[in-house]
């Protein structure tokens, strides 16, 4: 199967790659020029990028990009409640392939930080992205189970962190793997972003993106809630 069997919403619009490594480039490309135009047009920009493993070659492709970084703040859609040294921090992951040559200009926002409790920690992320401006370009991944971001299913705050018009910009969220912890933007503001990709490769991900077009029932596969104009989807086999 391959991506242009699938029957898209209109307006969800799937470009397909021949690898993994070419993928990674033609994102970097897209996102780069997503980002230089929004600098053009307002002199700064704003990237959220999601963690997980499949991201590194596209994040070492995009560090390499040239443009006027220091005026870029680029963030996570989710983090998993561990300190940046952790081997499962997003933003470790980040640190050691994205904000690395040029791009290593740009101002990180992290969502973690050591609080009492991820609770609190969450709160403290929510009070940092209200000072975010909007968001130009949003990168996000898709698990098995259809969760996007830390957006999970079956998670406490699940249904909160779902609402379309939630005011609230960080949640607290359970995964059902290790570690548990996570922040996770909320579906309102991720939502709010300009430019929304979707960033999947692998037959396996191409069955979940099936059977999440077969349903409305966004809490049992939080992806849902993305699968709609002006989604750009990028896949490879
Ligand atoms: O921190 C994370 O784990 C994520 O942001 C998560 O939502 C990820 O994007 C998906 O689990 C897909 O991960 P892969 O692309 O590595 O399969």
């Amino acid at each position: 199967m391959a991506i242009s069997d699938v029957k898209l919403p209109e307006g969800v619009n799937a470009r397909e790659f021949k690898s993994p490594v070419l993928l990674a480039e033609g994102l970097a490309l897209n996102v780069a020029k997503q980002l230089s135009e929004a600098l053009a047009a307002r002199g700064n920009a704003v990237l959220v990028v999601s963690g997980g493993r499949s991201p590194v070659a596209f994040f070492q492709h995009l560090a390499k990009q040239e443009l006027d970084w220091s005026k870029v703040v680029v963030t996570l859609a989710d983090e998993r409640w561990v300190p940046v040294e952790h081997a499962d921090s997003n933003a470790g992951l980040l640190k050691q392939y994205l904000l690395k040559g040029p791009a290593a200009k740009a101002q990180f926002l992290s969502l973690y930080s050591a609080a009492a409790n991820v609770e609190q920690a969450a709160e403290q992320a929510d009070r940092l992205l209200a000072e975010l401006p909007p968001i130009d370009v949003l990168v996000l991944g898709m698990g098995d189970d259809g969760h996007t971001a830390s957006l999970f299913p079956d998670s406490p705050n699940l249904a909160e962190a779902l609402q379309a018009d939630g005011t609230r910009r960080c949640w607290p969220m359970l995964a059902p793997s290790v570690p548990r912890q996570r922040l996770t933007m909320s579906r309102a503001l991720l939502a709010s972003a300009r430019h929304k990709i979707l960033s999947i490769s692998g037959q396996s991900k191409l069955t979940t993106l099936n059977a999440a077009l077969a349903s409305n029932d966004v809490a049992a596969m939080p992806v849902r809630a993305f699968l709609q104009p002006t989604l750009e989807i990028y896949w490879c086999p």
